[in-house]
């Protein structure tokens, strides 16, 4: 992907199942340079994921400290588990002038847009709630009771996708993935005359 014309920071949210790893995945096949923040975690890895790469998976003692010491971009506890954006590589990676994308929950989203309002905040939608039960039984990587437990913070996080800039529809991951594609490249508009970043 092209150097942008500004060094924007976009956040992708959206329910838990919604496909929300499935299409950044898919927009990394198409540009592999695409950056992506690896967060923290106090969960436990699922079969597969791999350390460093999916996750910096972290015991409780680790995730204290790097709030402690400011290490954290955002943070929230989230079914049971905290998740956390390191802010060094992100504020790095910002530094070259090139885009970084979060893939977060909605209290890290607050978050981000309190912190820097400059920040693109997208909502990854399920074309219905029938579909987005359907995919999270699907993917198998969480009990029921868990399941029920994200359904349930799903409903909440649905009601608050009005707090986010654009809304994607992954109805198709192709087409989510090149929606997405597309905002990530747009220029910030606070650098188009007479733009404000929430318009
Ligand atoms: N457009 C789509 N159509 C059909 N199935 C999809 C689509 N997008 C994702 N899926 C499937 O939905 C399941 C959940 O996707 P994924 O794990 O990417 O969700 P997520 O939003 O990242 O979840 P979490 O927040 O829990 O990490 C996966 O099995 C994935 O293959
Ligand atoms: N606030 C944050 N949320 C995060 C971060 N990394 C991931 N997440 C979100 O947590 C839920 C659950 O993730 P899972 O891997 O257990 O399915 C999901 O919505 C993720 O997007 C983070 O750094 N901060």
């Amino acid at each position: 992907m092209a150097a942008a014309t500004s060094a924007r920071l976009t956040v992708l949210s959206g329910p838990s199942g919604v496909g929300k790893g499935t299409v950044v995945a898919a927009v990394r096949q198409r540009h592999p340079d695409v950056w992506v923040s690896v967060s923290v975690t106090t969960r436990r890895p699922r079969v597969g994921e791999v350390d460093g790469v999916h996750y910096h998976f972290v015991e409780d003692a680790e995730f204290d400290r790097l709030i402690a010491t400011d290490g954290l971009l955002e943070w929230a506890e989230y079914a049971g588990n905290r998740y956390g954006t390191p802010v060094a590589p992100v504020a790095a990676q910002l530094a070259t002038g090139r885009p970084a994308l979060l893939e977060i929950e909605l209290q890290g989203a607050r978050q981000v847009r309190a912190r820097a309002q400059e920040a693109q905040l997208v909502f990854l939608a399920p074309p219905s709630w029938g579909e987005l039960v359907s995919r999270l039984a699907g993917r198998g990587s969480e009990p029921a009771a868990v399941q029920e437990r994200r359904l349930a913070i799903a409903q909440a996080e649905l009601v608050s996708s009005g707090e986010f800039d654009v809304v994607v529809v992954n109805d198709d991951v192709a087409r989510a993935a090149d929606e997405l594609v597309g905002l990530l490249t747009a220029p910030s508009p606070s650098l188009c005359p007479g733009g404000s970043a929430h318009e």
